[in-house]
């Protein structure tokens, strides 16, 4: 059974299509990196997917079943930027809360065994020295990957992440990367990450999609990021270099940050 069929799938805001006739598959435990420039539909995709979006016509499966009836089986990572801090909750709290909302409790106070489910995700994601820490204090890399941990309090088996890299310096795209990586390799959850720049995410992308409203091109990367798939999208300066045994996509303003580093 695939973690993800779509099926001539059409999502509209108000009748007005913003992915039309999208039709492809997700394994289970696969990676899929979903890149497109900026309106191609990417967020609308997942959020259709994650059913916080419910206005799309055509076939949508999650482990076979409508999206909305899968949602306990489903991890939203939202942009980390999009959260409100003024509210000063611990890093603690944040992932603990992940844990609170999806088994319906009511009340703010965290029971001990959700505590200590936080403080294991806390421990994967490599942070548990800032547990007690405010999370609007921490730096960006830190935010993500605690993001990451309220997220997987839950055991998805799904993971659906918002543009995880966007707005960190490379080093802590580094560490996120490495961290996707571990949750890849360790916990076999199935991902669709969403992202302008492909190239510090391509070690774990199992398979690319290439959107602009509808699907471009769909498979292995070295399938999808070819020069002239590339430049149909993002124009002529577009490109895809080879460097040894890896792949480096350049779809807009060039920024070489050296090895792993991100062109976009
Ligand atoms: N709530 C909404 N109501 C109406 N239209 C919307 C809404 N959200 C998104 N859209 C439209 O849907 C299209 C796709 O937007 P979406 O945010 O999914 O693209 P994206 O690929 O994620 O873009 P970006 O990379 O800039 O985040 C755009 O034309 C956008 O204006």
């Amino acid at each position: 059974m695939a973690a993800i069929t779509a099926e001539n799938l059409t999502i509209t805001y108000e009748g007005v299509p913003a992915v039309e006739g999208v039709t492809f598959e997700v394994e289970r435990g696969e990676t899929l990196l979903l890149l497109g420039p900026n309106g191609a539909g990417k967020t609308t995709l997942l959020k259709t997917i994650a059913c916080f979006h419910r206005e799309y016509r055509g076939e949508l499966k999650v482990f076979d079943m409508p999206p909305c009836e899968a949602r306990e089986l489903i991890g939203y990572v939202p942009q980390s930027h999009s959260l409100n801090e003024r509210v000063p909750v611990t890093a603690l709290e944040v992932v603990a809360m992940g844990g609170i909302y999806k088994r319906g409790f009511s009340h703010f106070k965290i029971p001990k065994h959700v505590l200590e489910k936080a403080e294991d995700a806390l421990n994967f994601v490599g942070l548990s020295n800032v547990q007690g820490k405010l999370f609007r204090e921490l730096s960006g890399g830190q935010k993500q990957r605690v993001l990451l941990a309220r997220a997987l309090i839950s055991d998805p088996k799904l993971l659906l992440l918002d543009e995880p890299l966007s707005a960190l310096d490379p080093s802590a795209r580094a560490e996120v990367s490495n961290v996707l990586g571990k949750i890849k390799r360790e916990r076999g959850i199935t991902m669709v990450i969403t992202t302008h720049d492909v190239n510090p995410l391509l070690e774990i992308g199992d398979k690319v999609m290439l959107i602009n409203r509808r699907l471009i091109a769909f498979g292995k990367p070295e399938e999808v990021l070819r020069d002239s798939v590339i430049k149909s999208v993002y124009g002529p300066l577009a490109r895809v270099i080879p460097v040894e045994d890896r792949l480096f996509c350049i779809t807009g303003d060039v920024h070489l940050h050296g090895h792993g580093g991100g062109g976009r």
